[in-house]
């Protein structure tokens, strides 16, 4: 579990700066970087940009198809007024493990691709002087870790991602670089947890800091002014006639936390927050105890020359993009994103559901994609994996809780829930991490089309359900189409009748289009046949009230591996790759902007 997890600012007791741009690069196949010395410097090295997957710089296929070892390395310059604080290098994402050195030192090192870390290089940097920071990246995949998926070495020796996943394995320093220099007594954490009563909001707020010290917290709104203020490390600001964080009407308070020791201010820290509840009652999902509805797409960070490199510029393109077409809420498929798309969201009111990189915990999904045909929770990777799995989400948890945005925690993403040895595996899950979210937000994860009402075993854990469905594409497709529609709806009825009062969003469902295919009468892979599978899912949605929110798969085309199934990637987006509109875009807008928010 990571300690400090604080997104960087800049202020009078706090220094940030990124360390983006173009960063040596070596890839290291013969796993030699370590006894040739390179923590000390890359020989004969290239240069790959950061924030970047490495993949499609190379117009070489070994080099873009590389896995295994890769060595990145920069100098900074440490200013000697940092002599004295806490000096940290904290790396927004290396994917999928990284080892990190400052001028030859091993520093620490750090499992998982998609959430930050910090390292501590206070002993380790010269003050005053030039460094340098090695980072030794793995982007191999293996059942015991998240993703899932095996690595194969073909008979000519080179190393093949085998993902039990349909996305593409990019990997490298896929986020920001910061050089941050703290004080030695700070505040290294905090929490908001909003309750409304009457016309006021009470924020219960915990500060966790270094050393014991005078904690004071201020609440501002939009225009500056005070609305509430509170001493201690732990307390409860009242808010009277809160203006409230309403789905795609955000509205942004700043929370200051001062930390003072032997009457000095030693450290402040700043954060915008929203004031808002989150509950599920029966088939309802509430926001501020109004029930709505969810509409918007499952997402991916993905874009050309970057790959899952964050890319501010995409970002905001996707959040214009998400608004025109009506949508209020996104999951973050198949791994947490980075932290600037939550703050985006903040400001632009969309709900998000948060998920881990849980995702291939299906042997079927391996044969999909070409693995073998056993039972996933029946393997023996599954106890090092669960260690894994429950400290991404701690981390992911850690890191978001503070977010209005998010709605919801997802720790996985159709895992095989029809194997009675899941049972135990989600029975911990959901033990641990109950009481890891302040804010008590809802779990869940994603069903695929074989967990069903009458075959998972794990239905009793989630707090609500999010269903990921095909008919008209895996199964039913093109003039069976009917009888999918029938099929989806046998189903529902089923859940209809079950008894079970909790919602059910859709999570997936949709159909792979090649942008610019026009066929009428329509035909698999036309624009036109996208927009009629669509359609057929909301007529169902439309048909039953335990239906609480629809989220097209995808939004937008992305890279997976190549394979007979994958034309260049996925082509379920609603926009093309580059974030051009298919037929479908324009049917969404139709629906989603004539659909009531509050239903
Ligand atoms: C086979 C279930 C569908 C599958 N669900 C997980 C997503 O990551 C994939 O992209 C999606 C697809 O194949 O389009």
């Amino acid at each position: 579990m990571e300690k400090e997890m604080l997104y960087p600012v800049i202020n009078a007791c706090r220094t940030e700066q990124k360390l983006d741009g173009m960063w040596q690069f070596k890839f290291d196949a013969l796993g030699v970087g370590g006894h040739e010395h390179w923590p000390a410097g890359l020989p004969q090295a290239q240069e790959i940009p950061v924030p970047a997957s490495f993949n499609d710089f190379f117009t070489d296929k070994d080099s873009r198809e590389y896995t295994g070892d890769f060595w990145y390395a920069r100098h900074f310059f440490v200013p000697a007024a940092a002599q004295g604080r806490f000096v940290g290098l904290r790396f927004d994402a290396v994917t999928h493990r990284a080892a990190i050195y400052v001028n030859g030192q091993l520093i620490r090192r750090h499992e998982g691709g998609f959430l930050p870390f910090v390292a501590d290089v206070t002993a380790a940097v010269h003050y005053g002087a030039d460094n340098l920071v090695v980072v030794q990246g793995n982007n191999e995949l293996s059942r015991e870790a998240l993703p899932a998926g095996d690595t194969v070495t073909l008979k000519n020796g080179k190393k093949m991602a085998r993902p039990f996943f349909d996305f593409y394995n990019y990997s490298g320093i896929n986020r920001s670089v910061h050089l941050l220099t703290l004080p030695q007594q700070r505040i290294t954490d905090y929490t908001v947890n909003t309750t409304l009563t009457g016309d006021a909001a009470q924020v219960a707020y915990t500060v966790a800091t270094t050393v014991p010290g005078t904690v004071t917290v201020t609440l501002t709104d939009a225009a500056g002014t005070v609305v509430a203020q509170g001493e201690g490390a732990e307390g409860t600001l009242t808010v009277a006639q809160p203006h409230l964080w309403q789905v795609r009407a955000a509205y942004l308070y700043t929370l200051t936390i001062q930390l003072q020791a032997a009457g000095q201010l030693v450290d402040e820290y700043q954060d915008s927050i929203g004031l808002r509840t989150i509950a599920i009652r029966g088939h309802q999902i509430l926001v501020n105890g109004q029930p709505v509805y969810l509409k918007g797409f499952g997402r991916h960070e993905d874009s050309p020359f970057a790959g899952r490199g964050f890319d501010q510029n995409v970002e905001a393109k996707d959040v214009a993009l998400m608004a025109w077409t009506g949508a209020n809420s996104f999951r973050t498929a198949h791994y947490p994103y980075a932290e600037e798309v939550y703050q985006m969201a903040d400001r632009a009111g969309f709900l998000v559901i948060d998920e881990v990189p849980a995702v291939g915990f299906k042997m079927a999904a391996a044969s999909f994609l070409g693995g073998l045909d056993q039972s996933f929770f029946g393997g023996d990777w599954i106890k090092p994996l669960y260690t894994k799995h429950l400290d991404q989400i701690t981390d992911m948890i850690r890191r978001d809780k503070n977010h209005p945005a998010v709605l919801a925690w997802s720790l996985l993403n159709e895992p095989d829930t029809c194997d009675d040895r899941s049972v135990p595996y989600f029975k911990q899950l959901f033990a641990d991490t109950a009481a890891l979210d302040p804010q008590r937000r809802p779990r869940t994860f994603t069903l695929s089309e074989d967990d069903t009402i009458t075959t998972s075993k794990d239905l009793q854990f989630p707090d609500f359900y999010l269903l990921n469905r095909y008919p008209g594409w895996y199964h039913y497709a093109g003039y069976a189409l009917s009888d999918g529609e029938a099929a989806l709806r046998a189903e529902l009825d089923q859940w209809a009748s079950s008894g079970i009062d909790k919602p059910i969003v859709f999570s997936e469902f949709g159909a792979d289009t090649e942008a610019g295919l026009h066929k009428l009468p329509s035909v698999m892979w036309s624009e036109e046949y996208q927009v009629e599978v669509l359609q057929m899912f909301s007529r169902v949605f439309d048909s039953y009230p335990f239906i609480r929110g629809e989220q097209v798969w995808n939004f937008a085309d992305f890279q997976t591996v190549e394979g007979t199934m994958r034309v260049n990637g996925n082509k379920k987006g609603i926009f093309t790759r580059d974030r051009q509109p298919k037929a479908a875009a324009f049917y969404y807008r139709q629906r989603w902007l004539a659909l009531p928010l509050n239903f």
